[in-house]
Order: structure tokens, then sequence, then C-alpha cells
């Protein structure tokens, strides 16, 4: 059993990730709770808790960017691959933390780290499977502004199930800024947001989004490299996405208003009994590609 209890806060830029995590840490010490605190957004800078482990002491996303002439997700990638080659930076400081800690790591916004770029898997295999053992859920938020646009709601869906598959991990999905839509979606409506309902995927208006369906060919034949996708055929595509969440059929979100002690309490009670569950459930192992002394070589 793993006597390390994490949380890692994901979600796309700008959904409140920092905000939530500073809500929980004052949250953990109204309650007399200790936790953890660990930045991996190599580009924020405004903290309302300092960090006990901050990347940028480690690595500078602008050094990166000016000395290898990347962009900012290029260099954030960098990063993070600089931080697996350095993972005593995280792990010697989290070897003396205790079962009474809440570890909470802060990610970047940046969604490929959600989807196919395989630096989260491994940081989490290492901190989960490693001799840390940390017991890990993953907290990935959403705007909830968001639902105003469903195409936009239904995309950050599929991102959110992307990294629940990516990671492996306990997962809650979060509505972030419940504020900001207070009083302006009924009840009922919401409800089919938080379990997302896909016949709303079916009122989506066709956007009559242009896209070159040759762009990945070498010699494109400027005759036929534009398709335009409408009526029919978006629809198609609005029907095999909404199938997907309703076959995938595990994605639900909770409700977050950072403003009210009992929102960010309730979202803490849930992140607890995942972490709790996943923990009577499984026992942990090893996985190959990580090895137990915190050195991934
Ligand atoms: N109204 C409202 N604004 C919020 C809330 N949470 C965050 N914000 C604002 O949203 C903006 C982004 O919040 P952050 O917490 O920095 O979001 P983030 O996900 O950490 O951002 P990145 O690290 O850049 O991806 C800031 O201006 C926050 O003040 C909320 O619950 N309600």
């Amino acid at each position: 059993m793993g006597s390390k209890y994490g949380v890692i806060v994901m979600g796309p830029a700008g959904a409140g990730k920092t905000t939530f995590c500073s809500a929980l840490i004052e949250h953990l010490r109204n309650n007399r709770r200790s936790c953890f605190y660990i930045n991996l957004d190599p580009a924020a800078e405004d903290f309302v808790y300092e960090p006990d482990v901050d990347i940028k002491d480690l690595i500078s996303l602008e050094d990166v960017m000016e000395e290898l002439h990347l962009g900012p997700n290029g260099g954030l990638i960098y990063c993070f691959e600089f931080l697996l080659d350095n993972l005593d930076f995280i792990t010697d400081p989290l070897e003396t933390v205790t079962d009474e800690y809440l570890i909470i790591i802060d990610m970047p916004g940046q969604i490929e780290l959600y989807s196919h770029v395989p630096v989260l898997p491994n940081l989490v295999r290492h901190l989960a499977h490693g001799s840390l053992n940390i017991s890990m859920c993953a907290a990935y938020l959403l705007e909830s502004t968001f639902i105003v646009d469903r195409a936009k709601f239904f995309s950050g869906t599929l991102s959110a199930m992307s990294a629940m598959l990516l990671l492996e991990l306990p997962h809650v999905n979060i509505l972030s800024k419940m504020d900001l839509v207070k009083g302006q979606v009924a009840r009922k409506d919401l409800k089919r947001f938080i379990d997302p309902d896909i016949s709303l995927l079916q009122d989506v208006p066709d956007s009559g989004l242009v896209y070159d369906a040759n762009e990945n060919l070498e010699t494109p034949d400027p005759t036929e490299s534009q398709s335009v996708m409408t009526g029919e055929s978006f629809a198609r595509l609005n029907r095999a996405v909404g199938q997907l969440i309703d076959e995938f059929s595990l994605v639900s979100f909770l409700k977050l208003d950072v403003q009210n002690e009992d929102s960010v309490g309730s979202v803490l009670s849930y992140i607890d009994d995942a972490i709790q569950f996943h923990e009577s459930q499984e026992p942990r192992e090893p996985m190959d590609d990580v090895q137990d002394d915190g050195d991934m070589g």
C-alpha cells in the first residue's frame, strides 16, 4: 500500500488549474491538513501559495526557447524531457513527505501533454509505480463557460477522455469557474453537461468548417486539397463523436466554485475517495520502463 497521496491537476490553458490548487491548499490548511505543492508549469508566475517545488528552479522555459530556438510548446516538451532526465529534482523532496500530506501537482495547459506526448505518462508512472509509490488521482478541469458552445464543450470532453486513457489513474473531471454560469443555465440544462448528453451534439450548428483533406501528403493536388465539411458529413462526425463518448460511458463532471469552501471541500472528498478506492482495488507493481531507484537514466 502506498503511504503518499497526490493529485495531479490538469486541463487546457486558463481552465483555472492554479486557482484550484490555491483553493485546495487553503481548504486543506483550514482543515488542518498538510499539503505539498509542486508547480510543473515552467511558465507560471503568480502564486498565492509559493510552491514547495517549482520546475522553474530546474529549468527556465524562457532560456530554453531562446537558446534552442523553440516555440512555447516545443520548449515545454523539452522542459519535461529535461525533468524526466533529472527526476531527483522532484523525487528527493518527496521522499520525506508522509501520508498526512496531500501532494498537489499543478500542470501546464498545453493539451498535447494530455493527448499523445509520452512525457506525462512516464512521469506519472514513475511517481505512482516507482519507489515513491504515490497513490494518485488525476483532476481534469474544463471551464464551465464551454457549455455555451457545445462543440467546444464536447471537444473538451474528448480531451478529458484522452487524459483518462493516457494516464490510467483514478480520475475526476471538474467543471471549473461555475460562478461564471451561475444563474445563466437552468439546472436541468446543466445536468445534460454534468453527465454529458450526447443528443446535445445533434444541435451543434454546422460551422461550414473547411479542412485540408490532403495536408499530410507530400504533393497535394491543388484541385483536390480542399474539402468542405458541411451538412450530412458534419452531422455524421458529430454522431460518431457522440457514440464514442457514450460508449466510453465514464465521463461526468463535478461542479467547482473556488469561492465556495463547500464546493472545494466536496471536490476534495471525491479526490480522496478516488484515491482510497483505487488503493483498495489494485496491487501496485513497478512498471518495466521505470526503475525503482528514482533514476530514469
Ligand atoms: N470567475 C472565475 N475566474 C477564475 C476562476 N478560476 C480561475 N479564474 C481566472 O481564470 C484565469 C486563469 O486561471 P488560472 O488558475 O491561472 O488557470 P490555469 O489553468 O492555471 O492557467 P494556465 O496555467 O495558463 O493554463 C485567471 O484570470 C483566474 O483569475 C473561477 O473559479 N472563477
